[in-house]
């Protein structure tokens, strides 16, 4: 298998557990969300999911050769409560998987459905661990806040802060600030019903580190805003293949819990 992983036949999904044992594990993320299996918990109305962010500016944006993400790493930030246990969670870092068109594009499916893309908020817990990378090796490290794409006619603001950088950061490996002020909070749909189980990095490694909270209700983008996805290169030079598609498919559930909140 090449050296880099990715998304191609020859470097991806299907083959990563060669190079990364744990991607062929049995906590891996995304899957598919069967309705029908969700099981109420009480619990997770009782101890309602909260956030709290800040608002920044300057933020670095950077071309992973896998997509774009963004580094922010929130000290103020707080997500706790829902299936978090006591442990408080803090904001790391978001991004974003998307796919070749718009039929297509989000790693967890919903009885089978795909949406157009899907952007995860990645926080880490700073309760128990005293940094992202330690918490990543452990199966209560990490959370992340899953919220799908629909693509309709309004350009969703907050995500043209990221657009708008796109074409200074085109190859791998460029990285710029994002002037616009970002707030992590405006990126969350109004209705706050979701998903949750246990699962991993949709990445190599795959550590078995994630808490998944995913929300029930999409965001709309617009088919724009996802073409200048697209346009963004997996290479560091003048060559040009375009991240046109970056999203993991759904991986068995096993006899994993899947819980749902209707907040
Ligand atoms: N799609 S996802 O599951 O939301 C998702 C994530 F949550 C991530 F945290 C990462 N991630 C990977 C690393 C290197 C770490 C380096 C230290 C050991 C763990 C990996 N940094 N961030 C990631 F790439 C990704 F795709
Ligand atoms: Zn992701």
């Amino acid at each position: 298998m090449a050296a880099e992983w990715g998304y191609s036949p020859t470097n991806g999904p299907d083959v990563w557990a060669r190079l990364f044992p744990q991607a062929g594990g049995a906590r891996q993320s995304p899957v598919d969300i069967c309705t029908s299996i969700a099981s109420s918990d009480s619990n997770l109305e009782m101890k309602k999911l909260t956030f709290a962010y800040e608002s920044q500016s300057d933020l670095r944006i950077l071309n992973t050769g896998h997509g774009w993400k963004v580094e922010a790493p929130q000290s103020g930030s707080r997500l706790e409560g829902g299936p978090l246990g006591e442990d408080i969670y803090q904001l790391e870092q978001f991004h974003c998987h998307w796919g070749e068109t718009s039929a297509e594009g989000s790693e967890h499916t919903v009885d089978g459905r795909a949406y157009a893309g899907e952007l995860h908020l990645v926080h880490w817990n700073t309760t128990k661990y005293q940094s992202f990378a330690e918490a990543a090796q452990h199966p209560d490290g990490l959370a992340v806040l899953g919220v799908f794409f629909d693509v309709g006619n309004e350009s969703n603001d907050e995500i043209e802060k990221i657009v708008s950088t796109l074409s200074e950061i085109k190859f791998k490996g460029q990285f710029t600030d994002i002037p616009d002020v970002i707030d992590p909070t405006t990126f969350l749909p109004s209705g706050l019903g979701y998903w949750t189980y246990l699962g991993s990095l949709t990445t190599p490694p795959c550590n078995e580190c994630v808490i998944w909270i995913v929300y029930k209700e999409p965001i709309t983008v617009t088919e724009e805003q996802l073409v200048q996805f697209r346009c963004l290169s997996a290479c560091s030079g003048e060559a040009e293949e375009f991240i046109v598609k970056n999203y993991r498919p759904p991986q068995p559930l096993g006899n994993r819990a899947l819980r749902e909140c209707n907040a």
